[in-house]
């Protein structure tokens, strides 16, 4: 009999008869408080989840107790309790790699439109106010040639560190908890700490994952150390930043601007100051939403749950030591 796995996300025809070559599969479009009653009873049986967002807690866990390997679609995992999964052996999977360039091409984005004022501008000439060539009331900063400053020096940050340094002369400063070797022979970067990163920025742009220790890093306190022309750029995930204290440092101009994919709540609710303020770009979380490597993330996951629950898994664990057990 095929293992039986609870997909929770639309995936493209051919990914769904991949894995219905395999096993047994309960399909929910995504998880919602309408289904959710279904999904926590189907996971009785189940011995495979794959799908993304959603809070995948212990109580939740404690309902499958056939779960053998959850593979999330996306790289960042932390809406799953990982460590109540590894005291039962349950096998953790992710998508890393595959969207890096893609999240990276969305940091240069947020980057650029915020610096050169990109929606503001194309909204401010589409109502009709482009009378004459604009004035400096219009004018943005220069990107080129400025500092970046790169807050988690990952795969994410290792991609934007070459995408600023070789195509647009910007000096590369990072912070992570270890140095990268090869970034700072590739792209000269330089290591420092939070506070110099904050002080010298240009750009501080944020690729962390979410963790205990990384929750509201960024804070009143850190903003303050920020230059006043100086933008901030999170595509990592909200809660790394104390979003009220970054609403005052925009209204007040402690920082120039920032350009936000991630938030503390999503969906941002629509009367978000974020949404008001002009001095910020905030996109709803499209920071890998290509046609190219959306496909490519579900092909990722539907691998890895085939490798966790049929074969040997070599690559994309986030608890490699339920392996070894
Ligand atoms: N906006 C989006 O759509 C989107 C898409 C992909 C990834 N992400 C987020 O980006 C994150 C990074 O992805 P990645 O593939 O580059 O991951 P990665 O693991 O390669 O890089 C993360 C880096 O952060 C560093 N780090 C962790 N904790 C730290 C701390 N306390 N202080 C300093 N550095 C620390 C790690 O050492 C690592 O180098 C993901 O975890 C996810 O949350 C968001
Ligand atoms: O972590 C990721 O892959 C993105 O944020 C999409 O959820």
């Amino acid at each position: 009999m095929k293992p039986s796995v609870i997909l929770y996300k639309i995936l493209p025809d051919d990914l769904l008869a991949r894995l219905e070559q395999h096993f047994t599969v309960t399909q929910f479009n995504r998880l919602t408080a309408e289904n959710r009653p279904a999904f926590l009873q189907a996971l009785e049986h189940a011995e495979g989840l794959i799908g993304s967002g959603g809070q995948i807690d212990k109580a939740v866990l404690d309902l499958a107790p056939k779960l053998r390997a959850v593979s999330t679609i996306s790289v960042g995992y932390d809406n799953f309790d990982v460590n109540a999964m590894t005291e039962r052996g349950i096998v953790m999977m992710h998508t890393p790699t595959v969207l890096t360039e893609t999240v990276a091409d969305t940091v240069m984005a947020l980057i650029l439109s915020t610096a050169r004022r990109v929606v503001e501008v194309a909204n401010w000439a589409k109502s009709g106010q482009w009378k004459g060539s604009v004035g400096s009331d219009l004018f943005g900063l220069d990107v080129h040639h400025k500092t970046i400053g790169i807050l988690g020096m990952g795969r994410i940050g290792l991609a934007l560190a070459q995408r600023a340094n070789l195509g647009f002369n910007m000096p590369v400063l990072y912070n992570d908890r270890q140095a990268n070797p090869a970034v700072e022979s590739r792209f000269n970067a330089r290591f420092c700490d939070l506070d110099t990163l904050l002080s010298e920025s240009d750009f501080l742009c944020i690729s962390l994952p979410l963790t205990p220790q990384t929750h509201h890093l960024i804070g009143k306190d850190q903003l303050k150390k920020m230059k006043p022309n100086a933008i901030l750029i999170n595509t990592g995930r909200g809660p790394v930043i104390d979003e009220a204290a970054l609403i005052e440092a925009l209204k007040a101009g402690t920082i120039h601007g920032a350009g936000l994919d991630v938030y503390e709540k999503e969906p941002l609710a629509p009367d978000s100051e974020l949404f008001r303020l002009p001095n910020v770009v905030a996109l709803p979380h499209i920071g890998s939403a290509t046609h190219e490597t959306r496909y490519n993330m579900s092909a990722c996951a539907v691998d890895n749950l085939i490798t966790a629950l049929t074969g040997t898994v070599e690559v994309n664990c986030v608890n490699a030591q339920v392996l070894a057990k």
